[in-house]
């Protein structure tokens, strides 16, 4: 199948080729970073971990590339901040092109929320409908035009809650820790080496509070951190149970929810993100306390949180297992 990555100059996009580049059923015809480049470059030459293992061109993309494209190419993964992909997505969807977007930009539902969320209206002449892509808790059906592909605090949070939001009994709260690459590869001071100092940010401002009540169907408190390290997010979730809900009927609707999904793993003890990073896992292990359940659930952010859960998606829409390529240890970033 061949497919193409914008933004692969980014980090989710670095991601998105090394996994499309050693995929069995993808072949990777294009890699564009943005116009602002100037010229073709090996994407060694941005990731020099990548010298002699991958050859992929980074070519600037320009919209006189379009025909040629969409002639050469089936599917394309955009990695772009939210704005472009808005801009851009509906540009290669008329042009007869399958988009996975791995951006905010089609996630939200209500486009009053999408607005608040996001500063700019949802983008109009969009097709009608875009699949919201949580990976285990989706069917594609294999004719969908645009998939909007979650964020990572909202897909680990979702596949943490969804199997036991028939217990709950009041908000749940969630304390979520990223890593820096969470924030892309642009410079920013906030994000740099020195600055970062575990902290909570966007308290009750964040954008992905809305795109997480909207995949559990309910209200949520949401709280990100940042942490010093590279990747990862570890999130620590407290839900309020209904009365006489027990640990043997919360292990019961996991084991219901995830035994056939080969890239969730529930686990014994709480995961560590070192157990994650590098991988499409989602580890998730939870306990009943009092009237609570305490779940911890990992996921690698560039990975299960964007570029391994957008190949997921893509592997299920053209038919293939879901785990196909995605089962080896691996990260560039
Ligand atoms: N980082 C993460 O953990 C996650 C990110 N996402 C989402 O994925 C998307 C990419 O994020 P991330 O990889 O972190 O971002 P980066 O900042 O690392 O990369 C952004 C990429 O977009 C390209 N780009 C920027 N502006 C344009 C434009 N106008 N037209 C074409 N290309 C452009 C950049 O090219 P150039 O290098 O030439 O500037 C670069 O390749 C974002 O929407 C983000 O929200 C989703 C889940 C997790
Ligand atoms: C650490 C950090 O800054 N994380 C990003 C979220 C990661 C991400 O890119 O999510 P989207 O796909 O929804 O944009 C943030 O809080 O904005």
């Amino acid at each position: 199948m061949p497919c193409a990555v914008f933004g692969a100059s980014g980090y989710s996009g670095v991601e998105l080729v090394w996994l499309l580049h050693n995929h069995p059923q993808f072949s990777l015809e294009y890699a564009f970073s943005s116009s602002a480049r100037e010229d073709a470059e090996p994407i060694a030459s941005l990731y020099p971990q990548l010298a002699g293992q991958l050859d992929v061109i980074l070519q600037p993309w320009h919209s006189d590339l379009l025909s040629q494209l969409s002639q050469q190419v089936r599917v394309v993964f955009l990695a772009l901040p939210h704005e472009a992909s808005a801009e851009l997505a509906p540009v290669l969807v008329n042009a007869g092109l399958v988009v996975f977007d791995l951006s905010g930009a089609f996630r939200l539902r209500d486009p009053s929320i999408h607005q608040q969320a996001y500063g700019f209206e949802r983008a109009a002449n969009i097709p009608e409908t875009i699949a919201y892509g949580l990976a285990e808790w989706t069917t594609l059906a294999g004719t969908e035009q645009l998939i909007a592909v979650p964020g990572c605090y909202p897909t680990v949070t979702s596949l943490a809650l969804k199997p036991v939001m028939s217990f709950i009994d009041g908000v749940p709260l969630v304390n979520a820790v990223s890593g820096v690459s969470g924030a892309g590869r642009k410079a920013a001071s906030h994000t740099s080496f020195c600055e970062v100092s575990l902290s909570a940010y966007g308290v009750a401002t964040h954008r992905h509070q809305p795109e997480i009540a909207q995949a559990i169907g309910h209200d949520v408190i949401f709280v990100p951190h940042l942490g010093n390290f590279k990747r990862g997010i570890l999130a620590t979730i407290y839900v309020p149970l209904q009365q006489g809900v027990s640990q043997a009927s919360v292990d019961t609707a996991y084991e219901q929810a995830y035994s056939a999904t080969p890239l969730i793993r529930l686990r014994q003890q709480p995961p560590a993100i070192r157990d994650v990073v590098g991988t499409a896992f989602c580890d998730i292990h939870a306990v009943v306390h009092q009237n609570h359940l305490i779940i911890c659930a990992a996921i690698d952010n560039l990975l299960k949180g964007a570029a391994a859960q957008a190949v997921q998606l893509a592997n299920q829409y053209f038919g293939c297992d879901s785990a196909l390529g995605l089962q080896q240890r691996g990260g560039v970033v």
